[in-house]
């Protein structure tokens, strides 16, 4: 049998337990309006070419960019398909390289002509394409816009102060932005991707691990299980490697990998039909390996490659969450209402107004827009994002991308796996048994020699099988003793959960040797031993197992399972004397088939001591917690109870735990939104394979959770790219970690708890800012209106109600570091346009009376009433006075539903760059020159008992509506 026809087996088994194959029509459509997106596994993109123009049409990419990549996509598909039809040696040759790998003046020398592996050169800063966004975003493009009419008319003041605030605003942003990119250069720095290479040294070839960034075309590559392709390479050999290409192509499966094999008709019709990059024995940089081990050669680096090629817009998962739509949503009602108000104004003042002239009510209908502008919005936005990322990193939490703290904010659904997350990183043997629970050194001693021998990624048990062969369980064993020879292995891949290898002794026999989950091989059992006595290998003591025995066998497991111990069932077979092991049966599935039952390796694999508290911390957070393994239900089952995450009670009743299978039967048989209610429903869902792990993601999100997803494995990988953020650990699979967004440089749950409060404080600060901004903005608006109904002058100069938003502005650049009450992090934080709409038809008219009062005193007290009045410019610095003290001290009373300063403080920064802005406020009519320059003058004295007036009642009119309005809407930010 070819090697595709052997693991195609694997897949498809996969398949029919994750597709809705067996779901009823209905149910399929609901699905794809519930938008859940399962990739069909067994479906391959006829082509690949037109599937990658999808992707691209997706990301929308312009037709122009389209051709120009699609020539770039057949260079490189020319280039790698060339070699893909040569030997490996002459592929070797071609890149000057051998199977000892490269020396170390090569590497130097051709380091120093290809650069690095980076997808961009290290240190370039793109500091123009930072400029860029910094300067062009659709409120600068007002504001010019803005400008351009102030210099058209003539005035020079005004065009300056809006050339001012658009300068300020970008460069704020600039110099944000900046910062953050130097910070996430540096944070990106302590997520290193580590490749295993052959190098020369001295003509000894060594395995050493060097950073992907330092590979050059010629490297030769060891990979194994969960390693990322750090380069497009060609394979030169490999063991049953199979490859996930979903980051390029979408699909789900991995596919399998050859070396290129001219003898092998099927492999080499494979090769030459595609002959392209799509070729099976070559690898591409991004994708990764699901299982197996192969040796490869890099041919092309850094952003020479396909996956460079294809963009930004696919290095990573980019969705877009509620709270980027909503924060969207809002900046483009501004805008409308911007657009929509100043026409407005223009025609009531003119009219109004008529002796002030057209002109005048242009500009001051101008500075109503201007003052509409949220200019510093995406300054604020992105501050927010950038502090909160700072903070994170210093509780050693990397975020990759800054919308990842937010996205870790806005989780109500949190997924684990079990270890290493909710137990200890430190697997151990706690006992070898029989199947009928008796000790016996056997099954260990074997599993030793499974473990030592396979090459593919070690993993926790295998190095605590290792670790467990010192005499403390009996007798050690010596692997010279043994004087096997491995012929074969088989990976460990989660949809067989078992790991085999094929050893020879010095007379020829052949024994095959099995590891892995229970169920998985005792359903290939024919028969079992329980003789300790024998030499390793025998099973002339085997008997055949009966549905009686296998329920022993069951019932053994179990009540291992429910002590907390995690099992690895062993077994073997003896294929007997034969000759070399050929390459058919290398690619036969013959060799996992009726086996002998050796018994079972039991580990403790204890809970976490700050898993319990961390547990009761997200809750409280308002956090639902999953766990989502593939380990056996039962182990599963009792560390939920270990950690506090099920009760006894809880634990006994069947809802709370869902396997794999039984998921599979209830998507065949309900409707989606009953599997949903199922899986919300249960707290463990175990025995499931990759790709349920992420159906289970998309059923929660498809039903409005946000879903956080942790692992560290090649089997979480899928469900990390799906979630709507993948938490990953330093010492992860390099495919876990690029799958996600954030990477924790300590294992810990804790760490999960602080990133969610400092993701919800940055979203709570840029909620803060939203509806104080907006409602500010509302009350100014009003109050214009309201004047230019009343008043037959302007109530403040244009160049003034300029000076008062830019000084409003930079009071809240401070936001970041404002603080947040506790109670405000306690849930997930939702908000929705309506609730900032509320907010600013509340809040926003509350000011204007004040200002209303301000007219009133100019117009009655002090008797301005005339357009040529000598008192206007009087009445225009009373307002600007009253206008900028409110909006600035309100900030005080808004930023809480509590009591300021005595139940809820500022953050010391935020409360100084706020009242500093407050002061400069008062003191400018008092300023010579600019006083005259802004066409301030001074004040009557009676203004400052008013203004104390304001101020007081003001306050404690908002701190009293504050009262009913969290009364009646429930809500505050
Ligand atoms: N290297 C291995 N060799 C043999 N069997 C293994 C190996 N790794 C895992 N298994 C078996 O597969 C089962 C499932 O483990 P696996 O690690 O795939 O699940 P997981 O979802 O990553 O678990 P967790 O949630 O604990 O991280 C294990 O209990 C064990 O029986
Ligand atoms: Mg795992």
């Amino acid at each position: 049998m070819s090697s595709t026809a052997r693991s195609a087996t694997t897949p498809s088994e996969e398949a029919k337990s994750v597709s809705f194959e067996h779901a009823a029509p209905q149910t399929l459509a609901k699905v794809n309006n519930n938008a859940v997106t399962l990739v069909d596994p067994v479906h391959k993109p006829a082509s690949y070419g037109t599937f990658t123009s999808r992707l691209r049409r997706a990301f929308g990419r312009k037709d122009k960019a389209r051709s120009l990549s699609d020539t770039v996509e057949a260079a490189i598909s020319a280039r790698l398909g060339g070699l893909a039809t040569q030997s490996p040696d002459a592929v070797l040759a071609a890149l000057e390289s051998d199977w000892g790998g490269l020396s170390a003046t090569a590497v130097d020398a051709k380091f120093k002509t290809f650069g690095p592996n980076a997808l961009e050169p290290d240190n370039k800063l793109k500091v123009p394409h930072l400029l860029f966004t910094a300067l062009v975003n659709p409120f600068s493009v007002v504001l010019v816009c803005l400008a351009i009419i102030a210099i058209a008319t003539g005035d020079h003041a005004t065009f300056t102060v809006i050339m001012v605030m658009v300068v300020v605003s970008a460069s704020l942003r600039f110099w944000q932005d900046l910062k953050s990119v130097v910070k996430a250069k540096r944070l990106a720095q302590g997520v290193k991707t580590m490749v295993h290479v052959r190098r020369k040294n001295f003509d000894m070839s060594t395995e050493t691990v060097v950073e992907s960034a330092e590979l050059v075309p010629g490297d030769v590559l060891e990979l194994r299980s969960g390693d990322l392709i750090p380069a497009d390479c060609i394979l030169l050999k490999a063991s049953s490697l199979s490859v996930s290409q979903s980051m390029l192509t979408g699909e789900a499966l991995p596919v399998d990998k050859t070396p290129y094999a001219p003898d092998d008709v099927e492999v080499a019709k494979e090769t030459d039909s595609t002959g392209d990059m799509w070729a099976a024995n070559v690898l591409l940089s991004g994708t990764s390996v699901a299982f197996g081990q192969g040796l490869a050669v890099v041919v092309t680096t850094g952003t020479k490659t396909y996956f460079a090629s294809m963009g930004d817009a696919l290095t990573g998962p980019r969705k877009s969450n509620a709270f980027e739509r909503t924060v969207r949503r809002v900046s483009y009602l501004l805008l409308a209402v911007t657009i929509l108000m100043a026409p407005i104004v223009l025609v009531i003042q003119g009219t109004i107004n008529k002796s002030s002239g057209w002109k005048n009510a242009l500009l001051f209908a101008l500075s109503v827009a201007v003052g509409l502008t949220p200019e510093m919005l995406p300054v604020v936005v992105n501050a927010n994002l950038a502090r909160g990322a700072i903070l994170l990193a210093r509780k050693n939490v990397l975020v990759k991308r800054l919308d990842g703290v937010q996205n870790l904010g806005g989780i109500t659904t949190f997924c684990t796996d079990k270890t290493g997350t909710l137990t200890i990183d430190k697997v151990e043997v706690h006992s070898s048994l029989t199947m009928q629970n008796k000790e016996s050194i056997r099954p260990l001693h074997l599993t030793v020699v499974n473990s030592t021998l396979q090459t593919g990624a070690r993993s926790l048990l295998d190095t605590a099988v290792i670790n467990a062969n010192d005499g403390t369980h009996g007798p050690e064993i010596d692997m010279n003793d043994l004087f096997v020879e491995k012929v074969h292995e088989i990976p460990f891949d989660s949809a067989r959960r078992m790991l085999s290898v094929v050893v020879k002794d010095k007379r020829a026999q052949h024994t095959v040797i099995t590891k892995g989950a229970v169920d998985e091989v005792l359903s290939r059992c024919k028969s079992f031993t329980t003789s300790d006595t024998g030499s390793l290998f025998e099973t002339t003591s085997a008997q055949p197992l009966s549905t009686a025995h296998k329920a022993i066998a069951k019932a053994t497991a179990l009540s291992l399972n429910t002590q907390g111990l995690r099992l690895v069932a062993v077994a073997i077979r003896s294929l007997g004397q034969m000759g070399e092991f050929t390459e058919e049966d290398r690619h036969s599935d013959w060799v996992e088939q009726d086996l002998t039952l050796v018994g079972f390796v039991a580990f403790l694999d204890p809970p976490k001591e700050d898993a319990k508290q961390a547990i009761v911390d997200l809750r409280a957070l308002g956090i639902r917690i999953k766990i989502l393994t593939g380990d056996a239900p039962e182990i599963a089952r009792k560390v939920a109870v270990q950690v506090g995450l099920l009760t006894d009670e809880e634990a006994a009743q069947p809802e709370t735990v869902i396997t794999g299978e039984g998921l599979s039967v209830l998507v065949g048989e309900l409707t989606v939104e009953d599997v949903t209610a199922a899986v919300k429903n249960a707290t463990v869902l175990a025995k499931l394979s990759p790709f349920q792990k992420r159906q289970v993601v998309e059923l929660l999100q498809a039903d409005g959770e946000a879903v956080g997803m942790m692992g560290d494995g090649v089997n979480d990988a899928l469900a990390l790219q799906a979630a709507d953020v993948g938490i990953s650990v330093d010492t992860g699979t390099e495919v876990a970690k690029s799958a996600s967004e954030i990477i924790l440089l300590e294992k810990s749950l804790a760490a999960v708890v602080e990133g969610v409060l400092l993701g919800r404080k940055s979203m709570v600060n840029t909620i803060k800012y939203f509806k104080m901004t907006l409602s500010s903005n509302f009350g100014n608006v009003f109050s214009v209106m309201a004047a230019s109904f009343w008043l037959p002058y302007q109530p403040m100069q244009p160049l003034q109600l300029l000076i008062q938003n830019i000084l409003y502005d930079l009071s809240q650049s401070a936001i970041p570091f404002d603080n947040v009450d506790e109670d405000m992090l306690a849930v997930p934080v939702q908000w929705s346009l309506m609730s900032i709409l509320r907010f600013m038809l509340v809040f926003g008219p509350t000011s204007s009376i004040f200002d209303i009062a301000t007219f009133s005193l100019n117009w009655f007290y002090y008797g301005i009433r005339g357009e040529n009045d000598a008192g206007v410019a009087i009445a225009q610095t009373h307002w600007f006075l009253e206008g900028s003290m409110t909006q600035t001290l309100v900030v005080y009373i808004l930023r809480t539903d509590k009591i300021p300063f005595i139940q809820s403080r500022p953050s010391i920064i935020f409360a100084c760059v706020v009242a500093t802005m407050l002061i400069v406020a008062q003191v400018l009519p008092w300023i010579p020159g600019l006083n005259t320059a802004f066409q301030f003058v001074h004040p009557k004295a009676l203004i400052y008992p008013f203004l104390v007036g304001v101020a007081v009642t003001y306050c404690a009119l908002v701190q009293l509506m504050k009262v009913f309005y969290t009364r009646i809407f429930h809500e505050w930010f």
